[in-house]
């Protein structure tokens, strides 16, 4: 459904001939070179052109929620979509600052946002229940898939070449963590943490719930897309879509934190060459994460003990991004400079 092509390697040695040529000790910036590498592949050898860097906030509302998981109810989802357009969340004061847009996305929520700025490819009024059913049907994900790829598809056609995956949606910490064990065959413990900040009673409640949905529902290791239908979210699998959109367009994918990267996942699971297009913002506070980085290779820029998802951690990514990109455009060479240090 996707094609996604490899990055081309034949390049690197262009490219780390020319960070090495720059007026610093070989390897001195450390990770940002790294950093500087990827996107010169992704986005061209002789200039890194980030153009109109985009955050895209995926909500959707989930029935494990009404199972008191989380220290929030279901409504707070809309409410905090309402703040997002209002410009008064976390998420916005971070794009503000890093000259990012914002677009929201309506991909499920329980009470609808009359705002002509939200974006609606609503697929239900929140998941079902996945501790008792599953949370969509095969045809829902199939559906998911394209209505991402479509929302990154309209912002891709407006010239944006970098975007951030921020979220939005209560319990979707419990969705992530289920959908992480199912793929992957881990212990539920391995994946599950407190989300918002739960308390012991409710973590022991979250744990138990989710291994019984795994018992009763099942492992998902060859079946990313069964498992998405599982245990859901709709803004994961609208996600999944929106990255896989993006890396066959030839963007970056910036990835937040725990949710976000349950979603870079899957995307690599259904087209393992996405992962050649992804940075991974930071990493969060939430338990589990540590342990699907490693799973993807992944080495985050930050580590802020972050635990609120939006696309923060992302958003905090993009400075490094612009630095990355602009000692790789700007940075004289010891030839140019005069510089005679090797
Ligand atoms: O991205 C993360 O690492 C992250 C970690 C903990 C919580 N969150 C956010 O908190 C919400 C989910 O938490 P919960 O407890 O309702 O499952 C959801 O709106 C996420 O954006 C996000
Ligand atoms: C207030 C609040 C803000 C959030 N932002 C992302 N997830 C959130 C969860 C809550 C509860």
């Amino acid at each position: 459904m996707f094609q996604v092509k490899p990055l081309s390697f034949s390049d690197e040695l262009y490219i780390q001939n020319r960070i090495d040529q720059k007026t610093k000790p070989i390897g001195a910036l450390g990770k940002l070179e790294n950093l500087a590498k990827q996107l010169a592949l992704i986005l061209g050898r002789e200039k890194v052109n980030i153009q109109l860097p985009m955050m895209l906030i995926f909500a959707g509302d989930h029935g494990i929620a009404s199972e008191g998981v989380s220290i929030a109810p279901s409504e707070v989802t809309a409410q905090m979509v309402t703040n997002f357009l209002n410009g008064g969340a976390a998420i916005n004061c971070f794009c503000n600052s890093v000259g990012m847009t914002i677009q929201v996305i309506d991909c499920g929520i329980i009470n609808s946002v009359n705002d002509e700025r939200l974006m609606i490819q609503s697929l239900g009024q929140g998941t079902r229940n996945f501790s008792k059913e599953p949370a969509m049907s095969a045809e829902a994900v199939e559906e998911g898939l394209l209505l991402g790829a479509r929302a990154a598809r309209s912002q891709l056609e407006k010239g944006c070449n970098v975007f951030g995956f921020g979220e939005m949606g209560i319990g979707n910490t419990s969705s992530a963590s289920a959908l992480m064990a199912a793929l992957l065959g881990l212990k539920v413990t391995d994946c599950v943490g407190r989300g918002t900040g739960i308390d012991d009673r409710q973590y022991q409640k979250k744990v138990s719930l989710i291994e019984s949905a795994l018992s009763i529902q099942g492992q998902f290791l060859e079946d990313p897309k069964g498992a998405l239908a599982a245990y859901g979210g709709f803004e994961i699998v609208q996600m999944v879509g929106a990255m896989l959109a993006v890396a066959e367009a030839g963007g970056v994918i910036i990835v937040d934190g725990f949710i976000s990267s349950v979603a870079a996942l899957f995307a690599y699971k259904l087209a393992n060459n996405t992962r050649d297009y992804m940075i991974f913002g930071h990493q969060s506070a939430e338990q589990g994460h540590q342990k699907l980085l490693s799973y993807l290779c992944a080495e985050p820029l930050l580590s802020l003990d972050l635990r609120l998802g939006e696309g923060t951690g992302a958003a905090l990514a993009l400075n490094l991004i612009h630095c990355a990109a602009a000692f790789y455009n700007d940075m004289a060479s010891f030839e140019s400079a005069g510089v005679t240090a090797v």
